[in-house]
């Protein structure tokens, strides 16, 4: 494996694209989907009709000039989107300088990050890569993976997403909690969430949880079975 993966954080954070074309507008329009502060967006040129939509999340602004090195300060993650080459190479080179994450989408070896391509449904989050070997294999194994994956997992994955504060709360030993959260994920409890099967999904919560947490089951169950 040559490229570390992880899922960054990026609350509060501004971030930079420059080159808003159709590359550009891809990587925007999937930053706009976290809930990070504050978009800058640089070009020459006018926004066209892609860009225009996305310029109307009030978190986003956009100047119609030449990039200059200092544009990246202050910013968590840095996109090199443009069509010109050194435009794109002094973008990659002002982030290293100052040590800023940055993607640079006609040159890998010069990015400090690639992008992955991601399938998503509720909780969960599957980012896929080829490691830059074929952009065009990550978008179809992504499409399988879209096709497998369908709904099987977002009920339980919210019910676990309530249940964990809860079990952990109990200060439990780590080996008590892993027995716990492993036998309800082998439980036919996901499959009892798809079939919204109320009574089933009850009896299996109150076999499988621990019994201060019984009076919670209304609530973990709630809009869910
Ligand atoms: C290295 C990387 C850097 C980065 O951008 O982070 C990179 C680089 C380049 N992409 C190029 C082309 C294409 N990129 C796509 C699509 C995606 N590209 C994405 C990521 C990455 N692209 C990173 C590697 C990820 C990995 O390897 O897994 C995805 C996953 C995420 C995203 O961009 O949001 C998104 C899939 C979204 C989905 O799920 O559908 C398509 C597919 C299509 O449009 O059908 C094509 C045309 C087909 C083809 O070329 O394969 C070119 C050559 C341009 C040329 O020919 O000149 C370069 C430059 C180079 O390779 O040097
Ligand atoms: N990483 C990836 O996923 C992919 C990368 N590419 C590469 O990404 C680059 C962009 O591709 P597209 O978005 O398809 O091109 P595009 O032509 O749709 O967009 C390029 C944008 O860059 C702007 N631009 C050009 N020179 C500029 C400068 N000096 N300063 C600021 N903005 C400038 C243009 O006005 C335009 O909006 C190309 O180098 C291409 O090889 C292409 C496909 C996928």
């Amino acid at each position: 494996m040559h490229y570390y993966p992880v899922f960054l954080e990026l609350s509060g954070q501004s971030c930079l694209v420059v080159g808003a074309g159709a590359v550009g507008c891809r990587k925007i329009a999937s930053l706009l989907e976290c809930p990070i502060e504050r978009l800058h967006i640089i070009d020459l040129a006018e926004p066209d009709t892609n860009l225009q939509v996305l310029l109307e999340d009030k978190r986003v602004s956009f100047t119609k000039r030449p990039f200059t090195p200092s544009d990246v300060e202050g910013c968590a993650l840095v996109f090199a989107a443009t069509s010109n080459r050194q435009t794109n190479d002094a973008v990659a080179r002002a982030c290293t300088e100052r040590g800023i994450l940055c993607n640079c989408a006609d040159a890998p070896k010069d990015s400090s990050f690639i992008v992955p391509a991601l399938v998503e449904q509720g909780n969960i989050a599957i980012a896929l890569s080829t490691g830059g070997a074929s952009p065009a294999l990550a978008r179809k194994i992504r499409e399988d993976l879209e096709a497998w994956l369908g709904e099987r997992y977002t009920g339980i994955s919210e019910l676990l997403m309530r249940l964990r504060p809860l079990v952990l709360a109990l200060h439990h030993e780590t080996r008590q909690n892993t027995t716990l959260f492993r036998s309800i994920v082998d439980s036919p409890l996901s499959e009892a969430l798809q079939r919204r099967d109320r009574q089933t999904c009850e009896s299996l919560l109150r076999e499988l949880l621990p019994i201060e947490l019984h009076p919670y089951i209304m609530e973990l169950l709630h809009d869910l079975a």
